[in-house]
């Protein structure tokens, strides 16, 4: 069901003036790569332990599991979520899901990654779902676009944690020429605007580059409206 509200709000934060809004924690200017903000290093080290200690909160109510696609191929990285929708893939479906799978309500979002929503999302709404992804040794996510969410109005946000990730940015249509960039631990990305249905992936992470989580590994929040 399509929402009436959409995200839109005057003076989206990535588009205000270079020393930043009079207002708000946000801190420094925004990169962009074809229209994706990336502000790096926007989260201390103090607060990227902070939001490792709610994942481990969020996994004890949902834990990470495997999927795999619709077409039946395992994924290399292993999810959990928070907040009203999850995600869910499997043979011959996949799609935002109001429960995990054995029936409990998915954890709530913690109040730390509202916070970072509220800093950079320039939305009006609030996010409906937070998606973690595990990358470990070896793990990638294929180019691809966010498209299940009902409203292309509302961004979606990215936070990376962790081991380096190489985030690769293409075009809305598919093909072309791509251009990629290496996302570390405490970064947050914005796919908003013009740049909200570009495809979009991880080709590989440096294992073991960061000491955040002590086995290794990279962890990618995505934070996004569903209706
Ligand atoms: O891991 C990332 O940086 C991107 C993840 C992503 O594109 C997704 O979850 O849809
Ligand atoms: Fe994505």
């Amino acid at each position: 069901m399509k929402n009436e509200q959409n995200c839109n709000r005057p003076g989206r934060p990535d588009e205000q003036a270079p020393d930043g809004p009079a207002t708000g924690p946000l801190r420094g200017p925004a990169l962009h790569l074809r229209g994706v903000a990336v502000w790096p290093g926007f989260l201390s080290p103090a607060e990227q332990a902070d939001l490792v200690a709610d994942l481990r909160g969020i996994a004890r109510q949902a834990p990470f599991a495997s999927q795999v696609t619709p077409g039946g191929r395992p994924m290399s990285v292993r999810m959990t979520a928070a907040g009203q929708f999850g995600w869910i893939s499997g043979r011959g479906f996949q799609g935002y899901a109001a429960q995990q799978p054995d029936g409990r309500p998915w954890p709530p979002i913690p109040a730390r990654v509202l916070a970072i929503w509220d800093a950079v999302s320039g939305s009006a709404r609030a996010p409906e779902s937070l998606l973690v992804n595990f990358y470990g040794e070896g793990a990638r996510m294929g180019l691809h676009q966010d498209r299940d969410e009902a409203d292309f109005s509302c961004p979606v946000v990215s936070i990376s944690l962790g081991d380096d990730g190489l985030f690769r940015v293409g075009n809305r249509e598919r093909g072309g020429r791509t251009e990629s960039l290496w996302l570390r631990s405490g970064d947050v990305v914005v796919l908003g605007g013009e740049s909200r249905l570009v495809h979009h992936g991880v080709d590989r992470i440096r294992f073991r580059s960061s000491a955040l989580l002590p086995q290794g590994g990279r962890i990618n929040l995505t934070l996004r409206i569903v209706t």
